[in-house]
């Protein structure tokens, strides 16, 4: 179980990540929506340690998360530097070893996840010998090597046309089966729908809304009354302001 309390990273009085608590659960498959800006990716960076946290806790099944906690993640980055002169194969082989696993269990995971990522034929190539949705896939299998616990995934479709967007969807679908905890960032609401069973949506660096999704709900109506709800709560705000 994760437990996030008040995690705060501020940039300046209005952009960062404010307050922010929720805990998660094994099976959760989380849909962390907002508008450009709003601050997912910064909780997500914050919660690493990659940010210098303002304020809050992370617990890992009620420990504070340290670096020998963090071999239970993964994280799928929303903007990555793919290494140079590596192979695909090579590189997530060697990932499975940095999680302390043998050369030879992180091998065969390797091979099995290419092959299942349709990836084998291209084991041998580099990323930037591969398509966009391939090199996602690729990222995605060295995400996936040290069949970690916790996946957090920051805008994973980001830059992908429509048939490796669905594709790549159906990936997380069928790893959605297997009672992992799955963070997904996204401001494409649509392509969380039927994938998640629980919304995060983050407006204005706040968390306004935590909620599992029952009978058909529609993440794009929990956000619009959630971004409405807000908005009265600024004019209300605002409104006293002017007159106190
Ligand atoms: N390293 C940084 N230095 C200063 N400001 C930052 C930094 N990173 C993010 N911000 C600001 O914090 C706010 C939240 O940004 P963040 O990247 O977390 O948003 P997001 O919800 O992930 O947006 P998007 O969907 O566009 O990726 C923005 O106003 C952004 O400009």
């Amino acid at each position: 179980m994760i437990r996030v309390e008040n995690l705060t990273k501020l940039f300046s009085e209005t952009n960062g990540a404010r307050d922010i608590s929720f805990e998660l659960v094994p099976g959760d498959i989380v849909g962390m929506v907002g508008d450009n800006g709003a601050g997912k990716s910064t909780i997500i960076k914050t919660f690493f340690n990659e940010y210098r946290r303002n304020d809050g806790k992370v617990y890992y099944n009620n420990e504070v998360i340290n670096k020998r906690k963090y071999k239970d993640f993964a994280f799928f980055p929303d903007q990555s530097i793919y290494p140079r002169n590596i192979s695909i194969e090579r590189f997530c082989i060697y990932s499975g070893c940095l999680s302390n696993m043998s050369k030879k269990e992180s091998k065969s995971t390797t091979l099995k996840l290419l092959r299942h990522l349709e990836l084998f034929e291209h084991r041998t190539k580099t990323f930037k010998e591969l398509s966009a949705g391939m090199q996602k896939k690729a990222l995605l299998a060295i995400t996936m090597v040290s069949d970690p616990e916790v996946i957090i995934l920051d805008e994973p479709t980001s830059n992908l046309d429509v048939k490796s967007r669905i594709e790549f969807l159906d990936i997380l679908k069928r790893l959605s089966e297997k009672n992992k905890i799955i963070v997904i960032t996204s401001h494409i609401i649509n392509e969380l729908q039927g994938l998640v069973n629980r919304v995060l949506i983050i407006k204005d660096s706040r968390l306004v809304l935590d909620k599992y999704l029952e009978n058909n709900e529609k993440i794009i109506d929990l956000y619009q009354q959630s971004a409405s709800k807000h908005f009265q709560l600024d004019k209300q705000g605002s409104f006293e302001d002017i007159f106190s």
